[in-house]
């Protein structure tokens, strides 16, 4: 592949661009908001004017609710040799444009298995993807060339191709994905008007739990109103626990002692089952992702203090691979964890020392 459209530049457009580009794909940037496109275009993700010609491959990344109208658009005007989407719902953008009489033997429906809670073109990374399953979802229509375009797009950015049917992929992600968001923005909802007392004492525990609570609720609504019949099924099974659960934890209130073992054992079987769920979540498949190593600073909370880190890490000439930052609970300071290759961990830290900034031991 030589040459890449990417039509919504935002969180996962901007992601596919900047590992297109690093691996020497020439990718044009398109945006319904200009300001997106600029900002793709100036972390390196590609060029914002439009190809001269057809291109190999035009990667539609906007919310679902866009899909069919912006695949439609591209293809009527010959954008590229193939098109694909990444939406998180696979069936709906198929029959859409089949009933609109598009013809879509160029087209395949993706949907790459990796992304986080913040949106936009600032939020993506070239690595977004690395040991990822990818889902592809051809069909007997399916031009072959079109599907060897798509397998490359997955391999340059270092995923793992995963071919399924197009339904059984909706399914799929209402267990393992758009269940799990709502769950998460229940459980965080009963912090709202939580007492601060009881809010301060947050710890790892409900930050793993909520962290895709933050996720954008407008991305959400579309994504769960393209799937709405798996998602409340996989529900109503949670609510069927929840039930039980609720029962179990009132007998364990109970004077009677067969109330209070039956209310053990209920509470046992729900955290068992949980750990038997748990143990099959696999590990990132494919090729391993790279292991930094963290080295932890203590910062207080002024303006600048992160550019001040950023700034001596350079001059180290280290390269900071993630970041993450921890803040004191009632206290104007905080932890930064910088993430680092291996080599470059000793390096950074004799330099952060010298420049007087307080580590945390590892
Ligand atoms: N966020 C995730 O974790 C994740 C993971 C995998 C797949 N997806 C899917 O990827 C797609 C994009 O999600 P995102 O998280 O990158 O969203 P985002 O909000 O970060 O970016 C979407 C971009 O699309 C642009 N856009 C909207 N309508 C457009 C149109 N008609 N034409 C051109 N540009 C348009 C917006 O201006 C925005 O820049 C969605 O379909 C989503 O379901 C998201
Ligand atoms: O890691 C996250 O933040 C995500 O929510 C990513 C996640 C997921 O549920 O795994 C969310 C929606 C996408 O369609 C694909 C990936």
């Amino acid at each position: 592949m030589r040459t890449a459209v990417v039509i919504g530049t935002g969180l996962i457009g901007t992601s596919a661009a900047l590992a297109l580009a690093g691996r020497g794909v020439t990718v044009h940037l398109s945006d319904h908001d200009p300001a997106a496109a600029r900002t793709a275009a100036s972390l390196g993700a590609g060029t914002y004017e439009p190809p001269e010609g057809p291109v190999d491959l035009a990667i539609v990344a906007v919310p679902p609710a866009h899909v069919a109208d912006a695949l439609a658009d591209a293809i009527g005007r010959g954008l590229a040799r193939a098109y694909v989407d990444v939406a998180s719902v696979k069936g709906g953008p198929r029959r859409e444009l089949e009933s609109r009489g598009v013809d879509v033997s160029s087209y395949i429906g993706t949907h790459p298995m990796a992304g986080k809670e913040r949106s936009g073109p600032l939020a993506a990374t070239a690595d977004l993807f690395e040991g990822r399953p990818w889902v592809l979802t051809p069909t007997r229509e399916t031009d072959h060339e079109v599907l060897n375009l798509a397998l490359e797009l997955v391999a340059l950015c270092r995923a793992v191709p995963v071919v399924m049917d197009a339904d059984a992929h909706d399914r799929a992600v209402a267990l393992v994905s758009h269940t799990p968001q709502l769950v998460s923005s229940m459980v965080a909802a009963r912090l709202e008007e939580a007492e601060e007392s009881a809010v301060r004492l947050c710890g790892q525990g409900i930050r793993d739990v909520t962290r895709i609570a933050a996720s954008d609720p407008r991305m959400w609504v579309e994504i769960l109103s393209a799937n709405p019949g798996p998602v409340a099924d996989v529900l109503a099974g949670i609510a069927a626990d929840l039930e039980e659960t609720v029962h179990a934890l009132r007998g364990l209130q109970s004077a009677d002692a067969s109330d209070r073992r039956r209310g053990a054992k209920g509470i046992e079987d729900v955290l068992r089952r949980g750990n038997a769920g748990r143990d099959r979540v696999p590990g990132k498949h494919g090729a391993a992702p790279a292991q930094y190593e963290t080295v932890a600073v203590f910062i207080s909370d002024r303006p600048g203090e992160l550019a001040r880190i950023f700034a001596d890490a350079g001059r180290a000439g280290v390269n900071v691979e993630d970041v993450r930052i921890e803040h004191a609970t009632g206290q104007q300071a905080g932890l930064v964890q910088l993430m680092v290759e291996p080599r470059a961990a000793a390096v950074l830290t004799a330099e952060l020392r010298e420049r007087g900034w307080a580590l945390r031991q590892q």
